[in-house]
């Protein structure tokens, strides 16, 4: 039985590609959508139960992670990633009515947003100093708040508060595509489709020597292909870190499933974060872990054998 989910959270205000990713998911349409200032603010409204879901930017092509949501799911009560959704971004630069190039102070923009035109900037504002702002669209509403004078944002946050576009395509790099994820509190997995994607946080035992080569090892042996790992550090002291891993293939698929017990034996914690369909998987096939012939034939072998036959 699917839950039915009628209140999305997301990073906000309006007018932010977490908002636009998320008007990709078609169940949202007639559903309630809350902004809210951070994703930690969006995260906790899940664990809050105000929210059924909360979409969180998790990485960019061009620029990595995004440090909150990794944070925000290793830590505090565990929540579940439901869905991924790719979004192309590209960055204009907006302004108050009469700015140009030259008048443009001070500029503001999401970290990831400043850190994918930077070299734009560089270029064609040289003397304006960044700023950092929640979302690129709260860098838009801070023009008309006086915050600073220029926003790097989509569009439509230039567009929603009637900004003047100093230029458009800002962005370092036209093909930067951005990783957002669907999380809810947890819940059974989405029923695997053939093209899934496995993520979870091992927290190694660092006692151990060749603990990380270990559980890479809990992959490499079952023919899992490892799509991303990541490390974060557990802030408990320096030199402390959890990694984050996505595979190919879904929990209920066998393999995926013995790989995950192996976590479980060679970690000092095991934290799942979900299985759910990989976005943009053109065709039936991509990420699967599926047993191959040479599983079955392992299986069959070992029945043989355990039964006297072999
Ligand atoms: O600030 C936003 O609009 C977001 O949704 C986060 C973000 C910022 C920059 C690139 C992609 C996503």
């Amino acid at each position: 039985m699917s839950v039915e989910l009628t209140r999305y959270a997301y990073l906000g205000p309006a007018g932010t590609f977490t908002e636009q990713a998320l008007r990709t998911v078609p169940e949202t349409a007639g559903a309630e959508l809350l902004p809210m200032v951070t994703v930690p603010e969006a995260l906790q409204a899940v664990r809050d139960a105000r929210a059924d879901a909360a979409l969180v930017p998790l990485e960019n092509s061009v620029e990595g992670a995004v440090p909150p949501t990794l944070d925000g799911l290793a830590g505090g009560e565990r929540l579940m990633i439901k869905r991924e959704v790719l979004l192309p971004v590209t960055f204009n630069l907006y302004a108050s009515a009469g700015a140009d190039l030259t008048t443009v102070k001070t500029v503001a923009s999401h970290p990831h947003g400043l850190a994918q035109c930077q070299g734009w900037l560089r270029r064609h504002v040289p003397q304006a100093e960044l700023i950092t702002a929640p979302s690129t669209s709260d860098a838009a509403e801070g023009v008309v708040r006086g915050d600073w004078d220029a926003a790097v944002c989509a569009p439509v946050a230039g567009q929603r508060n009637q900004l003047e576009e100093l230029a458009v395509d800002v962005g370092d790099n036209a093909a930067a595509v951005t990783r957002f994820i669907l999380v809810t509190r947890p819940m059974r997995p989405p029923a695997p489709t053939g093209a899934d994607v496995t993520s979870l946080v091992a927290f190694i035992a660092h006692d151990r020597t060749g603990a990380l080569l270990e559980v890479l090892t809990e992959f490499a042996v079952r023919g899992i292909n490892l799509t991303r790992i990541e490390s974060r550090p557990t802030k408990e002291r320096i030199g402390r870190y959890c990694f984050f891993l996505d595979c190919d293939g879904h929990i209920e698929d066998a393999r995926v499933g013995e790989a995950l017990m192996g976590l479980r034996r060679v970690c000092a914690d095991v934290r799942f974060l979900g299985s759910y369909p990989r976005a943009g998987a053109d065709h039936e096939g991509d990420g699967r872990a599926e047993p191959s012939d040479a599983d079955s034939d392992a299986a069959g072998w070992l029945a043989r054998v355990r039964a006297g036959e072999a």
